[in-house]
Formats: C-alpha cells, structure tokens, sequence
C-alpha cells in the first residue's frame, strides 16, 4: 500500500524559502535556525576538505575486458563498504536528457509562488511541491522547497492526494525515470556481483520496483552556518541516484566516522547511495549512510533525486547468504511497505534512528527499528531461551 498518513497533524506556517530569499531579509526565521549541535561547522565554499567519494566508470563494468571489469567490481565494493557512496560516470545516459530534466525543474522552481502552490504537498505525504517530513508546528524547518513524485508503479498514485503535474514535467520526467530505472537494475546487478551473489538476486525479489523522484531547490541563504538545506537521513530506498545542477556548488555531505565530510561534485557523474533496504539485505555489510545537505551564501542548488525500492509486498531481512555463524543476523524481517510509512510518516531527523542496528546479540531481542525507536521484541528467539 502506498505510503499515507491517517492522523490529522497541524504543521504551522511554513514560510517559502525562496520567497525569504527574495524578500532579501538578512534575519532568519526562528523556525529556520537549527539548535547549536546541529549547525554545520563550515559555510560550503568550495572547501579544500571536500572529497571526491570514488568514481566507478560503469562501461567498464557493461563492456570492459576482465581486467578493466575486475578492478571496477572491486572499486564498487570498497566504496560500497566504506562510504555507501559512489559516483558514476559513463553511465550512458544522454547528457542532453540531464540537461533537459534540470531545465525543467529550474522553469518550476522559478514559477512565481502562487503557479507553484497549485501543486501542493499535503501534510504528513511526500507529493507536490513544498516541504516534506514537517510533522508538528516546532519542528525545525529545511532551507529547501521541494517538488516529489511518485512515479512507478502507477497503481500506487493516490489519486486523492496526487497533484496533477506541471505541464513542464510531462515527457521529461517520463523519459528520465526510465533511463535511471535501466541505471538502477545494472547497478543493483554489479552490486550483487560485488558480494559475490548472483547478478539477478535483487531484481528476482524486488517485483514490480517502485520509483519515486524528488527536485530538491536550495536558494543561497543569508546565514549558511544556522540552517541546513536537508536534515540528516539515511534513504528509504534500495538506490538512491542524485543528480546535482551544473556548476553545483558543495551542497551535500555525509557523515563518516562522526564528521560530516563535503562531497565535491565531479562534472556530468551521478552521485549514488545504498539505501536502508540493501543495508539490511546485506545485513550491514553495505551501509545506508547518514547524509544531509547545507546551503550556500551566494549560489543557489538544485538536486534531483531517483529512488529505487522493492514492491510495498516484499519481505525484507538479511540474505541467508549474508548470515553465517561470524555474522549473525542484525535485522529482523519486516515489510517493505510497513517501512515506507514509517518512513514517510517520520521526522526526517529522526531517521537515523530508524535503521538502528544495535551491539547487542540479536538473541537479546533488539532489532531494526522502524519507528525511530528501539524496538524490543515480546517473543524472545529460541537460542535466548537455552
Ligand atoms: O540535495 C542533496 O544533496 C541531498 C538530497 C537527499 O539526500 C535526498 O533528497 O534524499
Ligand atoms: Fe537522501
């Protein structure tokens, strides 16, 4: 079932980031200006401590001799290990389309105010335009406007909640969500691949994939150093694959090792991300990473964001080829619909501490959480009992 919320919440006013931008006020609203902790400790001028995360080059993967596709699959792997983050680039995709989809996206972005509201994301849903994951009137407020779509499979739409799109969108969202469906199941192979499992295995138990997008506007702000474009979050999703606006300044982040580390956008690559759901498929050896984004005095930024997920029906847990008597299992199984709506019906703060993996032996009861809470389950497993 697609993801809905079913309580009323009251979110307050949220004020339009780019209409703040324009009314060129210095001060910035208390809803925006984020607690002493959370402030990012840098302001995202090209920073010389921004890094490159690794470039995997995907037609030596599609059609490289064994030696050019060995070393890739390795390339993979490690980043897969140790950032859950890589670009790629010769991912075949037109750059012209690229283009196309961030033109469109900026024609939205620049409609005045009152164009863009006619595409109004309902409170507590990740669909049209404005700010997700605001569930109460004190949440603290991203420097962000967003535009979201659901995508495939077109039965999932809620009709109800679904905002027409903007006539701007039509053939070009279409033709683009298909490219990076293509993109996401070569992926998702060479991932298997790179774990030694079977090319097929993740498709085979994904059925029909669901695709949802997400046009992420960050204006420039006044104070960078007080708010965040996007909190904290590990994604939903199987992949993530983000495309950042040409001559995209350092936006995005991600937090290893306990600091957050600036990712230098490389020209024309697609930045992609391992998801919650291949964290626990591969029962942690793959890490959903935590990653937020930050603002820019000066440049505005735009990100587009694809993600790939299994069908709402499917049954989520380690792979028994991921489970041995060395690495027992982290998670428990859950459905990956249930996750969504939890997912989507959450702070995106909280989320974090959604995918908890705690250092207790799973025998103790503690699993994957999905409520962003630790979850105690009532039916300790057997093993415990003895
Ligand atoms: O804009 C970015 O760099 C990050 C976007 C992101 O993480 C998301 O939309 O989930
Ligand atoms: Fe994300």
């Amino acid at each position: 079932m697609a993801p809905v919320l079913d309580f009323p919440i009251n979110v307050g006013l949220i004020d339009d980031v780019q209409e703040l931008k324009k009314a060129r006020k210095t001060k910035i609203p208390n809803r925006f200006v984020r607690d002493v902790a959370e402030r990012p400790a840098v302001a995202t001028t090209q920073s010389p401590l921004s890094t490159s995360i690794p470039v995997i080059d995907l037609s030596k993967l599609m059609k490289g001799n064994k030696e050019d596709f060995h070393f890739e699959i390795m390339k993979l792997s490690a980043s897969c290990d140790e950032w859950g983050f890589f670009q790629v680039i010769n991912h075949g995709i037109d750059l012209d389309l690229l283009k196309k989809i961030e033109k469109v996206a900026m024609e939205f972005f620049m409609l005045p105010v009152e164009e863009k509201q006619k595409y109004p994301m309902a409170p507590g849903t990740v669909q049209g335009y404005g700010q997700a994951f605001v569930f109460s009137e004190d949440q603290k407020l991203d420097w962000c406007n967003m535009f979201a779509l659901g995508l495939v499979p077109h039965s999932i739409r809620n009709p109800k909640l679904w905002p027409t799109n903007p006539p701007m969108f039509s053939d070009t969202v279409e033709t683009y969500s298909r490219e990076i469906r293509k993109l996401c199941k070569d992926l998702l192979r060479f991932i298997a691949l790179s774990l030694g499992l079977r090319g097929n295995v993740f498709e085979d138990m994904f059925g029909e994939s669901v695709q949802a997008m997400r046009m992420n506007y960050y204006p420039a702000c006044p104070r960078p150093d007080l708010v965040l474009g996007l909190s904290p979050h590990s994604d939903g999703s199987a992949l993530t694959v983000l495309q950042q606006g040409k001559g995209s300044t350092v936006g995005l982040q991600i937090l290893k090792n306990n600091t957050w580390v600036p990712i230098q956008p490389v020209t024309n690559a697609l930045v992609i991300n391992i998801g919650d759901t291949i964290e626990v498929l591969t029962n942690g050896r793959y890490k959903s990473s935590e990653h937020r984004a930050v603002t820019h005095k000066e440049n505005d930024r735009l990100s587009i964001v694809t993600f790939y997920a299994p069908s709402y029906e499917i049954e989520i847990g380690p792979m028994p080829e991921m489970v041995d008597e060395n690495n027992h299992s982290k998670y428990r199984r859950y459905n990956h619909g249930e996750y969504s709506r939890h997912y989507v019906t959450n702070k995106l703060q909280d989320r974090p501490e959604a995918l908890r993996v705690v250092q207790e032996p799973i025998n103790a009861c503690w699993s994957i959480c999905l409520l962003g809470r630790r979850v105690y389950s009532p039916t300790p497993p057997k093993s415990a009992e003895s």
